[in-house]
């Protein structure tokens, strides 16, 4: 899978930008603050529907002092090329609350049906929260990987996170009025178990793969050294996953009181999380600085060829700004990883650091201010 061409319109800094990619190597070379990874952003974003960076549309909207109506419209379109040799034109447009995608010139109804058009992986220095941060990184990165190979799975967790929140919102009133009808916080909660096992039964499932994809990208990341154990650590236990719905409605079942008393749902996949272990203890809480920043990147790099296994094509790799924070033996192991096979995008403030990978000057975009040169 890869990208042809990419024409972005008002996103941040890049006003106006037309730029056609090379199938292998695209390296970004640009001072800090000219503009390089609201490029990755942009792919990012009509990749996954969303930013990496933020939650909020209106910041993706270019700001600038000189043109600064409320009106404005951010266009990101891109052409892509699947395996099938079958081009494909994606685009998505922004103004004021409106967004719109579209496929091939055709409007999407459901956001479903537009992510996995283009995958990517997604690599850069904040990662390291993947391993560092809280367990919302590492569901949000089980999330970001499944969704984008298995749109069913994207279409589960909005359902779920509906359901979750008007279930929080109605433990909370029952909370302060006792005598509200008990009736519909079953209804809720079945529907919270029914869609809530799907997904664990999913997340189980991929973790199986993915752990293995991990243990292997570690062990050759650090020459054999280390052995990254990745568990999939559900908010509940359950005896056997095939009856894992049963199983959830029972132990819900239990802690209704007591969520009544807090106002909010207690177990259930927005609890998940993943432990991480280097030979045998918890790198998230006592992993140095490079354990952690190497076990991100062999996650990352194990998503990758999950989602190669899934969709029969690699993804995209998006590097922002990744070489200067790997020593030698990682920076050569990423090299060879990408190999001639993916098509990847690589930021850098400092050219020097990408040189042994490309010599060839096609490769290179130089960007200042938001223009390409
Ligand atoms: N909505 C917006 N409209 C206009 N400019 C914006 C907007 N959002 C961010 N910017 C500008 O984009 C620039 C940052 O771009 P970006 O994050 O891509 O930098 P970078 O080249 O990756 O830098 P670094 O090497 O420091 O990571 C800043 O100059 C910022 O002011």
């Amino acid at each position: 899978m890869l990208i042809k061409r990419i024409y972005l319109k008002n996103f941040r800094n890049l006003k106006s930008v037309l730029l056609d990619f090379n199938s292998d190597l695209n390296i970004i070379v640009g001072d800090n603050g000219q503009g390089k990874t609201n490029l990755l952003e942009a792919i990012y974003y009509i990749s996954t529907g969303r930013s990496h960076r933020t939650s909020t549309d209106k910041e993706l909207i270019n700001f600038s002092e000189d043109d600064n109506s409320d009106n404005k419209k951010l266009i990101i379109q891109t052409k892509i090329l699947k395996e099938d040799k079958l081009n494909q034109k994606l685009s998505l447009q922004i103004q004021g609350r409106d967004k719109l995608f579209k496929v091939d010139d055709k409007e999407v109804e459901k956001i479903s049906d537009f992510i996995g058009k283009l995958n990517v992986v997604l690599f850069s220095p904040e990662d390291l929260d993947l391993v560092k941060g809280g367990p919302a990184n590492r569901r949000d990165f089980l999330d970001t990987e499944v969704s984008q190979v298995n749109p069913y799975y994207y279409h589960q967790l909005k359902k779920y996170e509906k359901v979750l929140k008007q279930r929080n919102n109605l433990l909370k009133e029952i909370r302060y009025n006792s005598n509200k009808d008990k009736s519909v916080l079953e209804v809720f909660t079945d529907q919270l178990v029914s869609i809530g096992s799907k997904i664990i039964k999913k997340r189980q499932e991929v973790v199986e793969k993915l752990k293995i994809l991990a243990r292997l990208h570690q062990r050759k990341l650090t020459d054999n050294q280390e052995n990254l154990k990745v568990i999939y650590d559900p908010s509940f236990e359950f005896e056997n996953i095939k009856n894992i719905e049963e199983e959830f409605n029972e132990i819900i079942t239990k802690k209704i009181d007591k969520e009544i008393e807090r106002g909010y749902t207690l177990i259930g996949p927005h609890r998940d999380d993943l432990i991480l272990e280097i030979n045998g203890y918890d790198i998230r809480k006592f992993g140095s600085q490079g354990q952690q920043r190497t076990a991100a990147l062999a996650l990352k790099l194990a998503e990758l060829e999950f989602m190669k296994s899934e969709s029969g094509e690699y993804p995209v790799l998006l590097l922002d700004d990744v070489f200067s924070e790997l020593d030698g033996i990682r920076r050569q192991e990423l090299i060879n990883f990408i190999g001639q096979r993916i098509q990847t995008f690589i930021t850098t403030t400092d050219k020097l650091l990408v040189e042994d990978i490309a010599s060839d000057e096609d490769k290179y975009f130089y960007i200042k201010s938001g223009k390409f040169y």
